[in-house]
């Protein structure tokens, strides 16, 4: 019982029919998911309704589903820890496992990407909690990935470095247009980023949402509040009144 690797490098990503149990508790179940090369879509769903499970299983951490997956060559993951080495310097990290020469400078450029040029030679834990974030991306992006998957990447920092690493994010994906998983508990952060916010649950993917709106994008928008009460509601979360209607200036 194994996803098949059959599938040749795929640019972009193909799952088709993913079914994931543990201990015989189905948590995914046959599921299907396309990305276009380049396109950024966001997983979103309640707590425990497989997100994770389904990039681990993109991203080959995970090899004990069944079905198929396709995903190109050089993929790389960005997790909610930033997963450093606390003994070898931040550009060591970054190109921790990496053949070739040049490595330091490889990483100095990766480094300049994410700001962080300055801070090449720091150890980690001499690092904020954002700067890490950006190390672990400046990591993921010195593999040149044609897949970036974020596994709640932002989770555990501020509101204010939240967003700015989301800017960031943003503009990395528009120079270098890999295709993006981005898994997140944020809808904002979904409809901030995403061509597509796939909604998940109870196994499934229950809904898709084309997104539509220009970038750099605002909260301020009306569809971004729309899009947002409809993504709340597929969670199950109340929204209330409709705040759009009652707002100032409706009547
Ligand atoms: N290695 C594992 N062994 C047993 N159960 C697991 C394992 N990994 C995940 N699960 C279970 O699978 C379900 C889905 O977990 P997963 O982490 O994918 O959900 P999620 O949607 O990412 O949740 P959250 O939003 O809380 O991070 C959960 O019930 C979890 O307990």
């Amino acid at each position: 019982m194994s996803v098949s690797p059959s599938l040749p490098a795929y640019p972009g990503v193909r799952v088709r029919g993913v079914t994931r149990a543990f201990d015989g508790r189905v948590v995914l179940d046959r599921v299907d998911l396309d990305i276009a090369p380049g396109e950024f879509v966001a997983l979103l769903g309640p707590s425990g309704s497989g997100k994770s499970t389904l990039l681990r299983i993109v991203g080959g951490i995970d090899t004990g589903a069944e079905g198929e997956i396709g995903v190109p060559g050089k993929v790389a993951v960005v997790f909610q820890e930033h997963r450093l080495l606390p003994w070898e310097r931040v550009w060591r990290n970054v190109t921790l496992g990496l053949d070739g020469g040049r490595l330091r400078e490889r990483a100095v450029a990766a480094l300049g990407e994410v700001g962080l040029t300055a801070r090449a030679d720091a150890w980690p834990g001499t690092l904020s909690g954002g700067e890490a974030q950006r190390v672990a991306l400046a990591r993921a992006l010195v593999r040149t990935p044609e897949l970036l998957l974020l596994d709640e990447p932002f989770a555990a920092l501020d509101a204010l470095t939240r967003l700015k690493a989301q800017r960031l994010v943003e503009g990395l994906w528009a120079e270098h247009r890999p295709s993006v998983l981005l898994v997140t508990h944020d809808v904002d952060e979904a409809l901030l980023l995403a061509d597509r916010v796939v909604l998940l649950g109870d196994g499934v993917v229950a809904e898709e949402f084309a997104v539509g709106m220009d970038r750099p994008r605002s909260v301020e928008v009306p569809r971004f509040a729309q899009l947002r009460r409809r993504l709340l509601g597929g969670l199950g979360v109340d929204t209330g009144p409709d705040q759009i209607r009652t707002g100032k200036g409706s009547e």
